[in-house]
């Protein structure tokens, strides 16, 4: 499935080069709004909510129309989301480097790109949208090119959220001096959610490190067993766009996260270094 999604990434990606070469999105990215601060906001107490901008995925299909995510991103702000993930991928997900362009505006907190990159010409692209963070899913890059993106993202000011789904996969995550953790709960070969996925590898990751539990997330006490967990983020996308009421959506997870007793879990994961 990763592989597939891959190839179709990489000729659209062949495709942007074609008609935008590197040196103009170069340029754009130097013009650029500068970078929010993903890492003072992700590490700061309590237990986040990153809430994702999402139509549709491999395994539901089509999850909501979302005509304006400007607007969808102004209410997971207003409800007290942490982070904005905007999926920009188009032929799975749906999604468009217009969304980013247009929830980056419309928001004052950190946006990250959620796509599949690959290639530096993405991180490039990704801070000339207005990117805070991008995504790069371990499972999905050799070492070496993990390494180079990873390193390319932070010269420009942004951060990592770097995907992991197993114990060799966060190994190389931390070789390669990931800082922002994401632990995906769905396996990537069955498509399945396994909430446990997460606390399984939690214990694995270091203090100095911020641990970020994805997918399957379907409301306040799924982020309450993930932070006793050792969450300090949840990133939730499918519960959201498909609730009706977003920002209620959201602001009741923040609650939820929010109660000293909750995050206990990553405080205890963190030994209070936060
Ligand atoms: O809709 P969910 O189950 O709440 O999941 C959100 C997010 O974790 C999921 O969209 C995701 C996690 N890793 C990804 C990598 C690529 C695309 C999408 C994803």
């Amino acid at each position: 499935m990763l592989e597939q999604i891959v190839s179709g990434v990489r000729e659209d990606l062949d495709q942007r080069r074609r008609s935008t070469p590197l040196d103009e999105v170069q340029e754009r990215a130097r013009h650029a709004p500068s970078c929010r601060d993903a890492w003072g906001a992700l590490s700061a107490p309590g237990t986040h909510v990153i809430a994702e901008v999402k139509r549709s995925s491999p395994s539901k299909g089509a999850l909501a129309a979302i005509a304006e995510p400007a607007s969808l991103a102004a209410d997971y702000e207003a409800g007290g989301a942490t982070v904005v993930s905007v999926l920009t991928e188009g032929r799975r997900f749906g999604g468009s480097l217009a969304d980013l362009d247009a929830v980056r505006a419309a928001v004052e907190i950190p946006v990250l790109r959620k796509d599949f990159v690959i290639d530096p010409y993405q991180v490039w692209e990704a801070r000339a949208h207005g990117a805070d963070l991008v995504l790069l899913i371990v499972a999905a890059l050799p070492q070496e090119v993990l390494v180079g993106l990873l390193e390319r993202t932070e010269a420009l000011g942004m951060q990592a959220l770097v995907e992991v789904h197993d114990e060799t996969e966060l190994d190389r995550a931390l070789t390669a001096g990931a800082r922002v953790i994401g632990v995906n709960n769905r396996n990537l070969k069955t498509l399945e959610v396994d909430r446990g996925t997460f606390a399984r590898l939690a214990p694995g990751i270091p203090p100095d490190r911020v641990a970020v539990a994805e997918s399957g997330v379907r409301g306040p006490l799924d982020l309450v067993e993930l932070a006793e967990a050792g969450a300090q983020a949840v990133l939730v996308g499918e519960a959201l766009v498909t609730h009706g009421m977003p920002r209620e959506a959201v602001a009741r997870m923040v609650a939820a996260g929010s109660h000293p007793a909750v995050h206990a879990g990553a405080e205890a994961r963190t030994g209070g270094r936060r």
